[in-house]
């Protein structure tokens, strides 16, 4: 169990990213995290995966306090972040190199199998297109068997048709291993399609517009709470989270101009 409790961030140039933000994820679950640019996404996932302390509140995995980076818990960015001069296979590797040989070569190799790669780990990254390289990216990750893996759009630089793929292979992934999976991103079709409930964040400080499970219709028609993603999911969800993100691209609209200039007029008076 991931647990977040009132969680606030406040960079020292006085901006608010979060403001109290409360969430219990359960083992297993999908969470997709969208809202309006700058309404403290990516900063919620820093301080989960323990590359940044929060202001205040905590981070709990399994009842432990996370408060640096937590061998449960990982991250895929936006960009594959590969170190250009070793292979895939050790750049997947990487995080393993105190682990006995044998051991490493069986998961690293069960890694790229997982994400349709078994055959490319001799090649450099400079030698992959960016959807191969953001499933090696994937791939680093799972290398490290976490119980919690935290998505930050991975998949926004590519087009639509990896994209898909890259969804599909998610969803094999979640099914085979049962990890649970925080995934940002500023794609509605993205999050309604994965994700077992969407959260809907707001900025200045960021906190949660709305919450939004979304109930998927089983294989004989009615509307379940199954939750398998890859089923069919229900409009009257994806209009909800339309509506709220909606109104978190508003007040994010709204609030940047207050944002570049977190220091009121009356505090300089
Ligand atoms: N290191 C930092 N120092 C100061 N302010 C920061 C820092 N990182 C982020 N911010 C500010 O904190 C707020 C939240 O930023 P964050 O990157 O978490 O938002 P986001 O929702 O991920 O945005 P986007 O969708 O544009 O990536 C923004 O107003 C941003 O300008």
């Amino acid at each position: 169990m991931l647990s977040l409790k009132a969680l606030t961030k406040t960079y020292a140039n006085g901006v608010k990213a979060l403001g109290g933000f409360t969430l219990d994820v359960a083992p297993g679950e999908i969470v997709a995290v969208i809202g309006g640019s700058g309404c403290g996404k990516s900063t919620l996932l820093r301080l989960i995966g323990g590359l940044d302390q929060p202001t205040s509140g905590t981070t709990s995995i399994n009842g432990e306090i996370v408060n640096r980076p937590h061998p449960l818990i990982n991250l895929v960015f936006q960009e594959p972040r590969l170190l250009p001069w070793l292979t895939v296979h050790d750049n997947v590797g990487f995080g393993l190199a105190h682990a006995d040989r044998d051991e490493r070569e069986t998961r690293v190799r069960a890694a790229l199998q997982r994400v349709h790669l078994k055959d490319y780990g001799h090649r450099l990254p400079k030698e992959l297109s960016g959807g191969q390289a953001q499933r090696v990216a994937i791939a680093r990750a799972l290398v490290m068997r976490p119980e919690v893996l935290l998505l930050d759009e991975p998949f926004s630089a590519l087009d639509a048709l990896t994209r898909a793929t890259l969804h599909r292979h998610l969803l094999d992934i979640w099914s085979e291993t049962g990890a649970t999976m925080i995934l940002v991103t500023h794609d509605l079709e993205e999050a309604v399609a994965l994700a077992h409930r969407v959260i809907v964040m707001q900025p200045w400080p960021g906190r949660i517009l709305d919450e939004i499970i979304i109930r998927r219709r089983s294989t004989a028609g009615a509307d379940a709470s199954g939750l398998i993603p890859e089923r069919p999911h229900s409009d009257r969800d994806k209009t909800r989270v339309r509506a709220a993100l909606d109104r978190s691209l508003k007040s994010a609209e709204a609030g940047s101009a207050a944002e570049a200039y977190p220091i009121s007029l009356e505090t300089l008076s």
